[in-house]
């Protein structure tokens, strides 16, 4: 039994009045009712103890849940139905939507020299051309339309949120951040696990700004703390909230960008979508001035054009080292401060 619990973080108070009228507020979740693992400690009342609960969060785990987050539950449970429903569509109906290039949309399986077992669907923005979304079911590009700009809302309040537990200037990482290009979500459909492996996605960090996680009732989702491996139980109307390595560069390693893998579940088959919010390509990511020259402290990382990132993840994904511990990861910019 694990020690630890990520901590769910109850976002009414930011959930305005203007966005939804309180009483109506969509997703609306009774913390301790839907799940054993709430931590009551963690129950917010304002704006800042909400700040104080992620800023601890951020820095401690990386992660953290939110309920009360204003995208309706029903949304959510019906877009994870309808991906149970086309995924369980004959392979040849599925495949008549894909597979396109690497990161584009349309049905892939997972290549089968790579270790885990899944199948996904990458989604852009409504009208991207990009998108290859399924017909079958009906209703899926729909449903993707209308949660895709919902997810898209909450990650900049998430980020302005984040901006200011890092005590930066008002709106300084949305200025920062300010081109909406590369967002995208992820449908993943894992397999059941067999008698000899088990893998749904090995460990890794996610390299964007903040990536939010849906998950089905299944469970596998696994965060590595302090070199153990936290579960990260399904709650109803529960999203995941994870620190991508961007902000972990740019706040010198004040956030955490932490490592998590899916492990499959034997004899079911388990549904998420992944969205993350991301950095423009051609964007230079440095640690910040105000966590470096400003108060005296050095860089932990040196700078790098976020697309040489991406670029050297994607090639390692697809041709990944034998050793886990050679693969291409944020680590390829740290300055070591031994010696
Ligand atoms: O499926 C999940 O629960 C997590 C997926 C994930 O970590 C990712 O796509 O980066
Ligand atoms: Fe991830």
């Amino acid at each position: 039994m694990a020690s630890h619990v990520i901590p769910t973080i109850d976002l009414s108070p930011f959930i305005t009045a203007t966005d939804y009228p309180k009483s109506q507020v969509p997703g609306t979740v009774k913390l301790g009712q839907s799940n054993g693992h709430v931590n009551k400690n963690s129950i917010s009342i304002s704006k800042e103890v909400v700040k104080k609960e992620i800023s601890k969060a951020c820095r401690e785990y990386g992660f953290f849940q939110i309920v009360n987050h204003g995208i309706p539950v029903d949304l959510m449970n019906y877009s994870l139905e309808l991906a149970k429903t086309f995924y369980a569509l004959p392979d040849e109906e599925k495949m008549k939507r894909g597979p396109g290039a690497p990161t584009q949309g349309g049905f892939k399986k997972n290549p089968e020299h790579l270790p885990d077992r899944n199948e996904f669907m990458y989604i852009f923005e409504p009208g991207s051309p990009k998108n290859v979304i399924p017909e079958n079911p009906p209703q899926f590009k729909g449903v993707l339309e209308d949660i895709f700009p919902r997810y898209r809302n909450l990650a900049s309040l998430i980020e302005d949120i984040i901006n200011d537990c890092l005590g930066l200037p008002p709106n300084f990482l949305k200025e920062y951040n300010d081109s909406r290009s590369y967002d995208h979500l992820l449908s993943l459909h894992y397999l059941p696990a067999s008698d000899f492996e088990n893998s749904g996605k090995v460990e890794h960090e996610d390299g964007n700004i903040v990536t939010f996680v849906l998950q089905d009732d299944v469970g596998g989702l696994e965060v590595l703390h302090n070199g153990e491996w936290i579960p990260v139980p399904p709650a109803a109307g529960t999203l995941v909230v994870n620190i991508g390595d961007t902000l972990q560069v740019l706040s010198n390693n004040r956030f955490k960008s932490a490592t998590h893998r899916v492990v499959r579940p034997k004899g079911k088959t388990r549904n998420s979508y992944a969205f993350f919010y991301v950095l423009d390509v051609d964007k230079w990511v440095e640690p910040l001035p105000h966590f470096t020259t400003d108060i005296g402290e050095p860089p932990q990382y040196r700078g790098f054009y976020f697309k040489d990132f991406v670029q050297g993840r994607v090639h390692d994904r697809l041709n990944p080292p034998a050793r886990l511990e050679d693969r291409f990861c944020i680590k390829h910019y740290a300055i070591s401060t031994s010696g």
